[in-house]
């Protein structure tokens, strides 16, 4: 007799309503099938595997406890809200995950009810459960209602000083409020620094047996686990906790540590929590990251993010590259010049791997320096570092180094201290959206009396850069490049200090002159040869600088042509709008001059192909073409002939 193949759970699983009605066995099960589709969608898409992994039975026994939407389940970063995601009423559009007008890669409020607040940065989600909590005390409300506010924290993002900001009112105001600290001991690298270290030690100290023991009492104890009294609940959790723990000295109630894998440890505590809490409340849950799936449980990181992959193997499926990536060549330069001056040191906020810092690391250990989610700190101990007579590189990706723009402009810029940026990710960055893009950075340091902001054309530009920020203790330093490849060109054996504030021509012309700020350059070489084709030959220099400004390079070109068009991958206010003040300044535009500057829109442009997004924000060859056949009137004689 053969037997009939269960029905997967998950397919009855339309909302997180269809889970109340499941037996625990039932969502244990239930458990199963999810890490499942989460491995099958991914390897189809690639995104964040490993976080999501370690939450599947967190996420299961959440949405079947607590009332969401109503109840506002808030995902610290989010970049494990990918079982959520199942689960909520997307699992059919999975497959597209991170592509253009598919799912976020992260939570987005403009995607579903049950993301009630965005994210993609870290440590944000305390905050924002707070001011659910406080909101619904003063009578707030949402579409949906507002009932409990539950912030997902890692152990990581819980090192960032806003985590901590954000205990401390908590614990202050007492309100209702569900914190669930998930500790896999991993951040995107291994976890750094001392609040890492208390953790391990809280973990170490009280076994999971025991807690596995009072948890199955909590079971057999109570009918319905709604039936214990208030007082009786409150000494349940009181007494498998550790006690005396850094959260209750800040006003938290601490459950803890749980097997958060386990059905039978999560269910009933996150039970009797739900119908007992009453101030701030923290539950403190083990897990592992790429939990369920070998190849991810063995990665360094834990099977953080991936391409697309064999799900029976792990094995990548990743596109041959032709030219290294920037990152490296940062890396790489950095430990070249390190290797004969003692006074280089470096600074990652927890992105060793990210922005090549790894290699460092792993030659200088002792001038490195993972100071953990704290881009704050990490800028302000470089300045510290700079002040201490040393030559600190600040590696920051554009998008984080804004949690740290008080520090670049009161530490740094105001004290005129010697720090040199390295700012990674500078412009689109395609899957991650918008939350990632690096789109402000020239905009708001450009802007900063005494700063030099350059940015690279190409690979080999970037080592000349690099070269040029070690050379610089005049002030602060920036130069920033972008996620990706190079675009091949021969890379010199050593990086030479370039003049400040000198940019380059690049093609002497007529007619119209093209101002590159950054790798646009590409597209400005492939726009100009198509526009040769058509007999123009516009003059084409590369900027370097967006400040100080090469007024020489930019009053000549004005001097000399008809139209100059500036180019960068930044919003407006940056490079491009330098220019404008310049040659407002200088009474240019009184003598005719026709300016444009090409930017990115004024948007935030969603996830899709980095050429998807170039499309979105007009800054491809054929934007660049079609913008100086415009200036120059080209287009509209067309126009007008037809
Ligand atoms: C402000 C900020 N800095 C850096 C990052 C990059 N980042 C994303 S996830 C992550 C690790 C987070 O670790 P943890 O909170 O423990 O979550 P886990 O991935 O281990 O589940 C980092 C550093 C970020 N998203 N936001
Ligand atoms: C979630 C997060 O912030 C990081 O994991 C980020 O996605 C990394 O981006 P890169 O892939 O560009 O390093
Ligand atoms: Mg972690």
């Amino acid at each position: 007799m053969t037997m009939k193949p269960e029905t997967p759970l998950l397919d009855r699983i339309r909302s997180p309503q269809d889970m109340k009605r499941l037996s625990d066995a039932e969502l244990r099960r239930l458990a199963d099938e999810l890490r499942a589709e989460t491995i099958a969608a991914v390897s189809e898409t690639g995104g964040h595997l490993g976080a999501g992994l370690g939450v599947v039975e967190l996420t299961v026994a959440l949405h079947a406890i607590f009332d969401t939407p109503r109840d506002k389940l808030i995902w610290d970063v989010s970049h494990q809200a990918y079982p959520h995601k199942i689960l909520t009423g997307r699992r059919d559009r999975m497959k597209t995950l991170r592509q253009e007008g598919g799912l976020s890669g992260f939570t987005k409020r403009s995607e579903s009810p049950y993301d009630p607040f965005g994210a993609a940065h870290s440590s944000t989600s305390i905050s924002a459960a707070l001011g659910f909590a406080v909101a619904r005390d003063l009578g707030g409300t949402t579409p949906e209602g507002v009932g409990d506010a539950i912030a997902v924290i890692g152990d990581g993002a819980m090192s960032a000083g806003m985590a901590f900001e954000a205990m401390n009112n908590a614990g202050a105001l007492g309100k209702r409020l569900i914190v669930i600290l998930n500790d896999n001991e991993m951040s995107i690298a291994p976890p750094v620094g001392a609040f890492s270290s208390y953790l391990s030690r809280l973990y170490a100290g009280a076994p999971f047996q025991e807690f596995k023991a009072a948890a199955k009492g909590a079971v057999s104890l109570l009918p319905g686990p709604f039936q214990e009294g208030a007082k009786r609940a409150k000494e349940l959790l009181k007494s498998v906790a550790v006690g005396g723990t850094l959260f209750e000295e800040l006003g938290f109630s601490y459950v803890g540590p749980l097997d958060g894998h386990d059905m039978e440890q999560l269910l009933p505590v996150l039970r009797t929590v739900k119908a007992r809490a009453t101030g701030p409340m923290l539950i403190h849950v083990i897990t592992k990251k790429g939990k369920g799936f070998a190849p991810a449980e063995r990665a360094r990181d834990g099977g953080h993010a991936t391409g697309k992959f064999d799900p029976a193997t792990g094995e990548q499926k990743k596109a041959a590259s032709n030219a290294p990536s920037y990152t490296n060549v940062f890396g790489e330069t950095l430990v070249k010049l390190a290797e004969s001056d003692s006074r280089i040191c470096a600074v990652t906020a927890a992105m060793p791997d990210g922005t090549g810092l790894k290699l460092f690391d792993g030659r200088f250990p002792s001038r490195c320096f993972d100071v953990g989610i704290a881009e704050q700190h990490a800028v302000t101990f470089a300045a510290g570092l700079a002040a201490g007579g040393m030559r600190p590189f600040c590696a920051i990706y554009s998008t984080f180094l804004q949690r740290g723009y008080d520090q670049v402009v009161h530490d740094v810029a105001i004290q005129r201290l010697p720090v040199r940026f390295a700012i990674d990710r500078a412009g689109l960055v395609g899957a991650d959206g918008a939350t990632h893009a690096g789109s402000f950075d020239t905009a708001f340091l450009a802007n900063l009396p005494g700063f030099v902001v350059m940015a690279a054309a190409d690979e080999a530009e970037l080592k000349h850069m690099v070269a040029t920020a070690a050379a610089h203790d005049d002030g602060p330093i920036a130069f920033r490049y972008p996620r990706g490849e190079g675009v091949g060109v021969p890379l010199p054996e050593d990086g030479t200090p370039l003049e400040i504030g000198k940019g380059r021509m690049i093609q002497e012309g007529k007619g119209v002159a093209i101002l590159s700020f950054g790798t646009r350059l590409a597209e400005v070489e492939k726009a100009c040869e198509a526009l040769g084709a058509r007999g123009i030959t516009p003059s084409v220099a590369d900027a370097r600088f967006a400040k100080p400004l090469d007024r020489d390079l930019i009053l000549k070109l004005a001097a000399g042509h008809d139209a100059l068009i500036t180019i960068e991958e930044g919003a407006v206010g940056g490079f491009g709008s330098h220019v404008a003040q310049l040659l407002a300044d200088e009474g240019v535009f009184d003598h005719g001059l026709k300016f444009r500057s090409m930017v990115l829109p004024d948007v935030f442009i969603d996830q899709a192909s980095p050429e998807a997004m170039y499309r979105v924000a007009k800054l491809g060859a054929e934007d660049i073409e079609a913008k100086v056949l415009d200036v120059l009137g080209v287009t509209r004689l067309a126009e007008r002939k037809a």
